[in-house]
């Protein structure tokens, strides 16, 4: 198994930054949720130790996909400031984006699990790069969606 999968999630994972920002835009809580933060690395950390793979190294990896997940958010904040009368005309229910980010996570974390050996490998940087690509191709991603996909994989090749 390859990075491919890891790549394949954190892009869903990402997608998740614009009902996210929607939903925060209506109810006006800010992008940064620490709290929030703390327990998805905290779960991360267990379901990682449970699997039998390093919870730092894990850590690592959602801790990037958060930041990655908060710059997507904030570039969607500011495109909408600049716009007068824009902004999502649908307010998404964050509690419910955040389930469907609960059910991701440790998705992720075990394709990380399963991805081990390959991450390990000296052609893991290239791997990964050119499934970043490929992702980001099939996505349709802008540039903000690709820089932030390759910014949410930074730490997967050790
Ligand atoms: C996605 C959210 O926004 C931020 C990103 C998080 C994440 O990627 O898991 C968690 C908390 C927030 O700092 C959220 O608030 O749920």
């Amino acid at each position: 198994v390859g990075p491919g999968a890891v790549v394949e999630l954190s892009a869903d994972r990402l997608a998740t930054a614009l009902p996210v920002a929607a939903a925060k835009w209506h109810s006006g809580d800010p992008v940064d949720s620490p709290e929030r933060e703390r327990e998805v690395l905290a779960a991360a950390e267990r379901h990682a130790s449970a699997l039998g793979v390093e919870p730092e190294a894990v850590a690592a990896v959602v801790r990037d996909q958060i930041e990655a997940n908060k710059t997507v958010q904030r570039s969607l904040h500011a495109r909408w400031h600049a716009d007068p009368g824009g902004g999502p005309g649908t307010e998404p229910d964050l509690s419910r984006v955040r389930a469907e980010l609960d059910r991701l996570t440790p998705e992720l974390v075990r394709a990380l699990a399963d991805a081990g050996p390959a991450l390990r490998s000296p052609d893991c940087g290239a791997d990964l790069a050119r499934s970043t690509r490929e992702v980001a191709d099939e996505r349709g991603l802008d540039r903000v969606g690709a820089a932030a996909l390759a910014r949410s994989l930074a730490s997967v090749c050790p």
